[in-house]
Parts: structure tokens; C-alpha cells; sequence
């Protein structure tokens, strides 16, 4: 049977981009269908957008410390509509630059919505087409609690939409998106209240991590309720008004509320029973060791497989897609290492074990490693910013098993120690490398 294509990808993501442009580099005749923007989430509404809201919210944290450098301090004035201006202008650079790259690679781009008519055809707003293979990245969605009121509350989407800086901020969930908004739009001059379910911010990172975070925004001013959830949320003249689980009866006042408790797989209404493709309990496709679905033909990545739900994991298991399936390269991912950071301000990152997951496997053998300290940058204020770094040890072997920063430059640092760690560096390995002095980084060679 001759198809359209060799490769239809359902998705414009980072998982599909890359997939798409590694299979044309073999040769594969491909097509990408994108039903809302190129780049998907990580250029359009998550990675790119937020990290230049935290380059604003920097200038702010710096102007408070300026004058200690010498500098006058004057009366500057932040225009949240002028910098989101800028901020779309450059997503939407990157938008027109993806195009230009797929083009030059030959690779077909589609936009519109696409859904299965069968394991080899695909319906988009009625023209159908065919291919071999088939890979969906289509990604994930915001969750958001059925509570009454929902309406009135936003998700990260919409962040960069809003048309001016709310006052007061209200955010539900502090997890990786509240962390990062609740940093950010403090910076900036707003109000912020977190409501967490958690006793703590940022589950599933190392205890020093979650603890050395939080409180840091505590101190700089951020409210933090927790063990908490929201029941209800209502309009009342001049705010919107939450009621908490809490023993506290008195409401929360908010201008704007977000919701980030969590993304779930995009797999709704995309005709995945038509092909015979599976999900899982929490509506995530199943895929094997090869991302390849309970459909032979048909392949899986990034987010709507919720393995781990990080741009480099999407754009790595695109790649290794296109490696076994056009490449002849059966490729499969090791998730062991993958590093991952939260932009707040301070900065967190980890790879590999948090103590506590070391100490479940590796029980009495495993040896910590923390060092606290003031980064030189403060030598001259009277900021305190304590840093901390941590490496998890296997006395045993001597191996590093994870390491865990909360400061400046966290995620840089970490990325580099990523690949030592990845390739089974020992403590004493770290011990006998000379440093860059004076930086943050050589804090953790001794
Ligand atoms: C606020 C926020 C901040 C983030 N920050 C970071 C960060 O700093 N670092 C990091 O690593 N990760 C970050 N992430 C996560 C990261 O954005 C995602 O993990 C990544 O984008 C997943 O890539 P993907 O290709 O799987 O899906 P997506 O990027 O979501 O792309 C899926 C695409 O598929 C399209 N689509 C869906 N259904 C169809 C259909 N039927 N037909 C056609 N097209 C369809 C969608 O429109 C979308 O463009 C952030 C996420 C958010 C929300
Ligand atoms: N820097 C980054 O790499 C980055 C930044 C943003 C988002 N992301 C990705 O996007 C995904 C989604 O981010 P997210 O912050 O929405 O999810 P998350 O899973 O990181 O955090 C969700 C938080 O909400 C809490 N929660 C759940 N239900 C709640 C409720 N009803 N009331 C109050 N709290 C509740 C959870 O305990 C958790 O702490 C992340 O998992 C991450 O993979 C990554």
C-alpha cells in the first residue's frame, strides 16, 4: 500500500519538532499538523515566555541591592503591557524561524486539528490523508479543581495574556508553575498568596531543596498556606474571593487566581480508539521502551505519555523516535539523569536521587554532603541569601548519586554536574577537580 506520507506527526511541540526534523534527515516524507501555534507549549505559553518574566523580575530584585554597589538609586517605573509586547514579538520570531527550518527540511506543515479515521489515515476538518507511521505528541493540558467558582480562575495560558499586573495574586498549587509565578510576580510588585496542599513547596524535590525555597520567598514577603485546597470561589463587588479548606473562615481576597496544580495528557477527542491505541489510568498513552503505542505503527512522545513532562525529555524522546524507526538506531531513553530546575528567585535544581530516594535503596551506605553559604554578591549588603548545595554520596562506591542546589545559577551548575553524574563520577573524583575562583560552582568541589 503507498501512503502520503512516511511520518504524520500530530503536534507541534518540542517532542514533534524534533522527531519530525531527525525522521526528514533519513529521508522519511513528513507531515506535521499543528492546531494552534508552532513551538507549542515550551515557545507559546511555558518555557520561553516565563524565563523572560524572570529576567524582569530580576531588574527588580537587583534595584534593591544597587545602591550598595554605588549606584543612585532613581525612580524606574515597570510597564507589564510594553515588556509583554516584547515578549510576543519574540515568540512569535521564533514562531516564523521554526516555519523557516521546517520548510528547509521539506517538512510539511499543517494547520489544522487532526484526529484518527484509522491506524494509517488521519481526518483534518474533513480531507483526509494517510501515512505509514504516526507519532502524536500533542502534548498536555492544565488540570484545574471541580470546585465551584472555577470559572474565575485562570491558568498559566493566560498568564501571559493578562492585560495588566493584578494586585493581588492568588495562586493554587506550588508546584513548578507556582514556584515560578509566585517569584516572579512578587518581583514585579504583586501581592502573592500560595495555597498548597503539600505540607511543603515543590514536591518530589530533595527536603533541603523544597525547605531552602520556601523559605526564602517566605522572607521576601510571599504567603504560603498549606496542608490547604480551595472550596470555593466567588465574586464579590471588587474582588474575587476564596474560601479555604482551612480552619480560617475569613476568605481570601484575589484580583486574579491561578491554577497549577498539575498538567494532564492531551488525549481527549483525537479518535485514539478508531486506531487501537491504548491509555493508561491517567488518561496517558501507552507506550513501550521504543514510545511505540499499543498500535504498531503509531508512536508516542513528550507530555501525553507523562514520563516527565520537561521540553529536553520531549525533545529527546522525539529523537530517539526517529532513530529507531527511520534510522535504523534502535534508541531507547535513559531516564535516570535528567536534570531539571525551578526559575525561582532563589534558583533550584536537581539531578539524580534526593537523599530521601538514595536512602531507600542504598539504606545506611549513603552519605550526605551540604555546604550553606552567602554568594559574594551580597558580601556587600545586608541581604541574606543563603545558598545551598548537596551532594547525595554511596559511601560505598564513592559514586555520586544526586546533587541538589537552590541559588544563583543553580540550573547552569547542575546541567554540568548532570554529566559527570551521568557518567558515574565519584566524590573523590569531584575532590581532585580544581576550581574557578571565585564562583558558586567551586563550592561544590570541596
Ligand atoms: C508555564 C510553563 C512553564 C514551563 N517551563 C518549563 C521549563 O522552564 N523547562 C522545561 O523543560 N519545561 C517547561 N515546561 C514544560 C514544557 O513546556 C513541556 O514539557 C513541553 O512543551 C512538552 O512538549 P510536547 O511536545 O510534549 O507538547 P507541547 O509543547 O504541549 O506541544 C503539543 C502541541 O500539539 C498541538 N496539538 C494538540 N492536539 C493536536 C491535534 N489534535 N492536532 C494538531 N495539533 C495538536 C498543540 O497545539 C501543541 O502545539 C513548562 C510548562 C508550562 C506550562
Ligand atoms: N522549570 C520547569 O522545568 C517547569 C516550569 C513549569 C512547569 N513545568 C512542567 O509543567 C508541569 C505542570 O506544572 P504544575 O506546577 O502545574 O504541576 P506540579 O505537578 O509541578 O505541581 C502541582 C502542585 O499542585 C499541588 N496541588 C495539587 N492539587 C492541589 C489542590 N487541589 N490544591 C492545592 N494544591 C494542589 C501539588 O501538591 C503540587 O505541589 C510540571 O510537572 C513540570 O513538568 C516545568
Amino acid at each position: 500500500m503507498t501512503f502520503d506520507y512516511d511520518l504524520f506527526v500530530i503536534g507541534a511541540g518540542p517532542g514533534g519538532l524534533a522527531a519530525a526534523k531527525k525522521a526528514a534527515s533519513y529521508g522519511a516524507r513528513v507531515a506535521v499538523a499543528e492546531q494552534e501555534a508552532i513551538g507549542g507549549t515550551c515557545v507559546n505559553r511555558g518555557c520561553v515566555p516565563k524565563k523572560l518574566i524572570v529576567y524582569a523580575a530580576d531588574f527588580a530584585l537587583r534595584d534593591r541591592i544597587v545602591h550598595n554597589y554605588g549606584w543612585n538609586q532613581c525612580q524606574r517605573h515597570f510597564d507589564w503591557t510594553i515588556f509583554m509586547k516584547s515578549v510576543h514579538q519574540h515568540v512569535e520570531h521564533i514562531n516564523d524561524s521554526y516555519c523557516e527550518q521546517l520548510q528547509k527540511a521539506g517538512i510539511e506543515l499543517i494547520w489544522e486539528r487532526a484526529t484518527f479515521v484509522d491506524a494509517h489515515t488521519l481526518d483534518l476538518d474533513g480531507r483526509k490523508v494517510t501515512a505509514d507511521k504516526v507519532l502524536i505528541s500533542v502534548g498536555g493540558k492544565p488540570n484545574k479543581p471541580k470546585i465551584p467558582g472555577i470559572e474565575y480562575a485562570i491558568t498559566s495560558r493566560e498568564m501571559f495574556h493578562l492585560p495588566y499586573l493584578p494586585k493581588r495574586l492568588v495562586i493554587i498549587g506550588g508546584g513548578y508553575i507556582g514556584t515560578e509565578f509566585s517569584s516572579m510576580m512578587h518581583a514585579l510588585g504583586c501581592d502573592v498568596t500560595a495555597i498548597e496542599v503539600d505540607e511543603m513547596i515543590l514536591s518530589g524535590f530533595d527536603d533541603d531543596v523544597r525547605s531552602g525555597v520556601q523559605q526564602s520567598l517566605s522572607k521576601r514577603g510571599i504567603r504560603f498556606i498549606f496542608n490547604n485546597t480551595v472550596e470555593k470561589i466567588t465574586l464579590s463587588e471588587d474582588s474575587l474571593l476564596l474560601t479555604t479548606t482551612g480552619k480560617s473562615q475569613k476568605p481570601i481576597a484575589a484580583d486574579t487566581i491561578l491554577v497549577a496544580i498539575g498538567y494532564s495528557p492531551n488525549t481527549k477527542n483525537l479518535g485514539l480508539e478508531k486506531a487501537g491505541i491504548e491509555l493508561d489510568e491517567q488518561g496517558a498513552i501507552k507506550v513501550d521502551e521504543y514510545c511505540c503505542t499499543t498500535q504498531e505503527n503509531i508512536f508516542a512522545v513528550g507530555d501525553c505519555i507523562n514520563r516527565i513532562q520537561l521540553t529536553p525529555t520531549a525533545k529527546a524522546e522525539g529523537i530517539a523516535f526517529a532513530n529507531t524507526v527511520f534510522g535504523n538506531k534502535p534508541q531507547k531513553l535513559n531516564y535516570d539523569h535528567v536534570p531539571s530546575a525551578v526559575f525561582s528567585r532563589p534558583e533550584a535544581a536537581s539531578v539524580g536521587m534526593t537523599e530521601a530516594k538514595a536512602r531507600e535503596k542504598f539504606g545506611e551506605s549513603v552519605q550526605c554532603y551540604r555546604t550553606n553559604f552567602q554568594p559574594l554578591l551580597y558580601a556587600l549588603t545586608t541581604e541574606e541569601q543563603p545558598n545551598m548545595m548537596k551532594l547525595v554520596v554511596d559511601s560505598a562506591s564513592g559514586q555520586v548519586l544526586g546533587a541538589h542546589m537552590v541559588g544563583e545559577h543553580a540550573a547552569d551548575i547542575i546541567q554540568s554536574l548532570g554529566v559527570a553524574i551521568r557518567k558515574g563520577i565519584t566524590k573523590e573524583d569531584l575532590d581532585d577537580t580544581i576550581g574557578i575562583h571565585p564562583t558558586i560552582a567551586e563550592e561544590c568541589l570541596s
